[in-house]
């Protein structure tokens, strides 16, 4: 399984962050040229990034998120990055699937040119927009390169013509619809940015909201904000516990030719152990060691 709980954005073109940002334990770290990057520092940006992924070995996935392909620094964005092989290319702003095949295709070239095996550039894509949303599912699907979609709030809540409260009431329907066209198309749903970092509590609520809603990450803006998910994403000693009971249960129920037991009164079927699986193989996954501390 290969988690990403956390996408740190990280500016292109800060050289003190760009250099550290492997330090604080993100799943992934997306190098930004887009957004946070002025568009008098775009060319600065992008030789900064470009270096940065050749000279530096950082511990966790690399994205980029380069400009839209429509503007006027997408296709230098791509033709810079793609020569250094980062492990992902995230697509903001994404409303259709032609966009994401318009950006395999390059991929499929460079890939070629610099004789990187094919496939090992992955895609992303960000649904920032109504459009977007309407075709989450065809952008979701469009390549077999894509292993995530996003929901970018702050762009979204924009064009939606409202503004984001505490609860985050304006992105549900949003962000179900997200989740639905990840698992569709079998790829990572992640959540948003929440640009507070100061402000932990609501951070937490809404790191647990989306966890609930069937979310595998989140994109976070700060350092402080990784642990907190890893912590709310990361099973507890007791929910391990209950689903290595579970599937030992049910290995023993097999055992006598029967499909469904009970335990403690509850009854235990297949999609009961599948969930128990997913939560064995994520502990896994975090390296968990029961007793120990989440990383
Ligand atoms: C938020 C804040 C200003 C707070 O500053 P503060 O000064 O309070 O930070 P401190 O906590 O004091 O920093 C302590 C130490 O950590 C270092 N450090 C901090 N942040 C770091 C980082 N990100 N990467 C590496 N290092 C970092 C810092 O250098 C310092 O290092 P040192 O001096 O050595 O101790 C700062 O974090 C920051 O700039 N964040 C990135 C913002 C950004 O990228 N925005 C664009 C992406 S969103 C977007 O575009 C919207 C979206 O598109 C999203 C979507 O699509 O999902 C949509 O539509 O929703
Ligand atoms: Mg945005």
């Amino acid at each position: 399984m290969k988690l990403r709980r956390t996408m740190m954005f990280v500016p292109g073109n800060n050289p003190g962050m760009v250099q550290n940002a492997g330090i604080y334990g993100a799943d992934t770290l997306i190098f930004d040229l887009e957004d946070s990057v002025a568009i008098t520092e775009k060319d600065a940006a992008r030789n900064l990034v470009e270096s940065a992924i050749q000279s530096i070995q950082y511990p966790c996935e690399i994205a980029v998120r380069i400009n839209h392909i429509s503007t006027p620094f997408g296709h230098a964005d791509l033709a810079s990055v793609l020569s250094v092989k980062p492990d992902l290319i995230r697509l903001p702003k994404a409303e259709t699937a032609a966009e994401i095949q318009e950006i395999d295709a390059m991929i499929t070239e460079a890939e070629r040119k610099y004789g990187f095996p094919a496939g090992s550039i992955r895609m992303m894509a960000a649904i920032e927009t109504a459009k977007g949303l309407m075709n989450a599912y065809q952008i979701a699907s469009a390549s077999p390169r894509m292993v995530a979609i996003a929901i970018g709030g702050e762009d979204f809540i924009a064009d939606l013509k409202t503004s984001r409260s505490k609860d985050g009431r304006e992105l549900f329907a949003a962000r179900g619809q997200l989740v639905l066209a990840a698992r569709a198309a079998g790829i990572n749903a992640i959540d948003t940015v929440f640009s507070d970092v100061n402000d932990e509590e609501t951070f937490i609520n809404e790191v647990k909201l989306i966890k609930q809603m069937g979310f595998d990450g989140k994109s976070v803006v700060n350092p402080r904000q990784i642990k907190l998910v890893h912590q709310v994403f990361s099973p507890t000693d007791k929910e391990i516990e209950k689903a290595e009971a579970i599937v030992a249960a049910y290995q023993e129920a097999l055992a006598r030719n029967s499909g469904v037991i009970s335990l403690n009164g509850k009854m235990i079927d297949l999609p009961v152990v599948a969930r128990a699986e997913r939560v064995l193989s994520y502990a896994q996954a975090t390296g968990y060691k029961s007793g120990e501390a989440v990383q």
